[in-house]
Order: structure tokens, then C-alpha cells, then sequence
């Protein structure tokens, strides 16, 4: 039923979210076509002030346009603490968007407010389904708060802010890694996993740098990040890959569940795969792993249908 308090499941596949400044139209259009795993229609920062009604109504259309399962459409609303974010709600909801990323959220009370608006207005709509929230950790308080901020209604996916959260640290970030914040990354993916939600790193500016930013893909992986924000299509397929098993992990996966699964039919719990002891947690981690890649296989499937 809309309007009620509930938990939205975590999107499966979510290795490569596009930002897209809402006052092109050009890349908003191109946006979709380029295999990231969800998109998000930008109103905040890439906008300048007297662009936001234009950018509006650009993504109003964008959203409007015939569409498939893949991407997800997120559109970024301005923050809370601003006098914009109704106007652009008033805007954006009516082309059905699958989630709303909310920039620099501090404290869960601030996602109450939206999502009492959200359901006011489910509700004066007849709205058939309820819209998602994505808040964005990018403040020294959000970082604090994560936990109740992932906790909060229709909370499925957590978004690092990570150009924020540098400059509120003052720390470096860099090719040469961003040790700097490293607390604060894993702080936000523990909140995340407590509450069951997704997160996604944030992004690497330097366009050009493809090794550095492989290298922040594989630190996203290793700190346990499900997909990565990015701002560029170059960067587009680089994080597919890298936010999935390679084959050899997943050779070893399948190994691993099927060893288990036998032990299991003799009635072990555990057993020894490729001379490492494998007991139900890894035969689950491993299900998990080989789920991720199903995924991307259909994804990529859908893709190519959409586009025959
Ligand atoms: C950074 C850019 C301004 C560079 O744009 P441009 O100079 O046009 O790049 P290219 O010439 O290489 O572009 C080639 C074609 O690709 C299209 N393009 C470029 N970027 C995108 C995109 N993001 N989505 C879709 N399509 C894109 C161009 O239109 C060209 O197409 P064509 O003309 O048909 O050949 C630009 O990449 C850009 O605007 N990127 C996104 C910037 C953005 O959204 N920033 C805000 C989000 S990041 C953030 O806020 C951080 C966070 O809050 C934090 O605190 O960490
Ligand atoms: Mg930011």
C-alpha cells in the first residue's frame, strides 16, 4: 500500500551509476545508451542557478521517454536545507523516476521530511507504486549518522559524496589513493550493510586517468562498495568490470558452492575445495558472487534486446 513506512529491496546490479547534468540534454539523452546500470539526472551541482527550471524540464522529458528496465532512472534533487527541492520534486515525480538521491543528508530528519512530501503527493496523485530514496553521505555529521540514515523508510541505496566529504575533511584524494578517508568509507559501508542496503562509491575526477581510476574501482571492490558513481561514459564499462567477479573468481565460486553442495547431500557441513576449508558461509558468499555475474549475463541481455 502507498504511503506506508517500508522497506524498498536493494537494487541488484548497481556496479555503474552515470551522474548527468540536467541541463544537457544531449547527455541525458546519451545517458541511457551507454550500459551503466542506473543513471542519475543531476539538479544539484553540475546545474548552474539559472539553469535549474531548464534542467527541470529537460529531465522531465528524458524521464518521459519510452524506456526499458535498465538503467535506473535517479534524478538528484537540491539538498534539503535549500528552498529548491520541492520545486524540483513538483517537477521530476510525475516522470516516475526510480529513485530520488538527495545530496549532503546530515540527519535521518531531514529524509522524513521528503518522504512525507513523497507520500502527500503518491497520494494526490494516485501513485501506484512508492518512490525510493537514495540519500547522499558527503559531510563529516552524515558519516555519524549513517546508520540511521540507511535505516530510514524507503532507504535502499546509500551514495558517497566523496568530493564533499574531501574538502569537509580536508584531506587529499588522488591517484595516489585517499587514505585520508578511508574511516569514513568503511564506516558508511558497515552502516549499509547493517541496514541492509546497497552503496555506492564516489567518484574520480580525472577524466583522463584511466589507471587511477581502475585503481579507486579495485578499492571500492576491496572495501566491500557494490558499484561506483561515475561522471564520465569512458568510464562506463571499466566499472562493470571491475565491479564483477573475474573468471578465475568465478570458476572458484562455482567450485566452491558445488563442493559444498555434495558435502552437503552426504550430510557435512563442511568440506575442502582447491585445498581451502569451505563451510555454508563461503558456499552463501559464493552464491552470492555467481548471482552478481546471472545478473550482469541478463542485464547485458536485455540491453542488446532493447537496442535490436
Ligand atoms: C566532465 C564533462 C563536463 C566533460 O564533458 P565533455 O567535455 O562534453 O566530454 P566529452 O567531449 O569527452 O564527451 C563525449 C561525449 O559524451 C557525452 N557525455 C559526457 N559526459 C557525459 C555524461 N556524464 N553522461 C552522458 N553523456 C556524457 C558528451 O555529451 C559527448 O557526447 P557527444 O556530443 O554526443 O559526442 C561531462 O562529462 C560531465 O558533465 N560529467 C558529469 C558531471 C556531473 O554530473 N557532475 C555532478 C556529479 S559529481 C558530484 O556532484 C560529486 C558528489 O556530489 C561529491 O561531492 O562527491
Ligand atoms: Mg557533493
Amino acid at each position: 500500500m502507498i504511503g506506508l513506512p517500508m522497506k524498498h529491496a536493494a537494487p541488484a546490479l548497481l556496479r555503474s551509476t552515470l551522474y548527468v547534468p540536467g541541463s544537457n540534454p544531449r547527455a541525458l539523452a546519451k545517458s541511457t545508451q551507454l550500459g551503466a546500470d542506473a543513471v542519475i539526472f543531476d539538479l544539484e551541482d553540475s546545474v548552474a542557478p539559472e539553469m535549474k527550471g531548464e534542467a527541470r524540464r529537460f529531465i522531465r522529458e528524458a524521464l518521459g521517454e519510452e524506456r526499458n528496465s535498465t538503467p535506473l532512472r535517479v534524478v538528484r534533487i537540491n539538498a534539503m536545507a535549500t528552498s529548491m527541492w520541492q520545486a524540483d520534486l513538483e517537477a521530476v515525480l510525475g516522470g516516475q523516476p526510480d529513485a530520488i538521491a538527495v545530496p549532503k543528508v546530515n540527519h535521518r530528519d531531514e529524509l522524513q521530511v521528503l518522504v512525507d512530501f513523497l507520500m502527500g503527493w503518491e497520494q494526490r496523485n494516485g501513485a501506484s507504486r512508492s518512490m525510493s530514496v537514495w540519500p547522499m553521505i558527503e559531510s563529516p555529521l552524515g558519516v555519524l549518522n549513517a546508520l540511521s540514515i540507511a535505516q530510514s523508510p524507503r532507504v535502499n541505496c546509500l551514495i558517497m559524496g566523496t568530493s564533499d566529504l574531501a574538502k569537509a575533511l580536508h584531506v587529499r584524494t588522488g591517484p595516489e589513493g585517499r587514505d585520508g578517508m578511508s574511516y569514513a568509507l568503511q564506516h558508511c559501508v558497515l552502516a549499509a550493510r547493517a541496514a541492509g542496503v546497497a552503496i555506492l562509491d564516489g567518484v574520480y575526477v580525472d577524466i583522463q586517468g584511466e589507471e587511477g581510476f581502475l585503481a579507486q574501482c579495485q578499492d571500492g571492490v576491496r572495501l566491500g562498495f557494490d558499484g561506483k558513481t561515475l561522471i564520465h561514459p569512458s568510464q562506463v564499462q571499466p566499472a562493470n568490470r571491475a565491479f564483477l567477479p573475474n573468471q578465475e573468481e568465478l570458476q572458484r565460486a562455482r567450485r566452491v558452492l558445488e563442493g559444498w553442495r555434495k558435502a552437503s547431500a552426504r550430510g557435512d557441513e563442511i568440506c575442502v575445495v582447491d585445498g581451502y576449508l569451505v563451510e555454508r558461509l563461503h558456499a552463501e558468499d559464493a552464491k552470492r558472487l555467481i548471482a552478481l555475474w546471472d545478473q550482469a549475463q541478463n542485464h547485458l541481455r536485455r540491453g542488446s534486446e532493447a537496442s535490436l
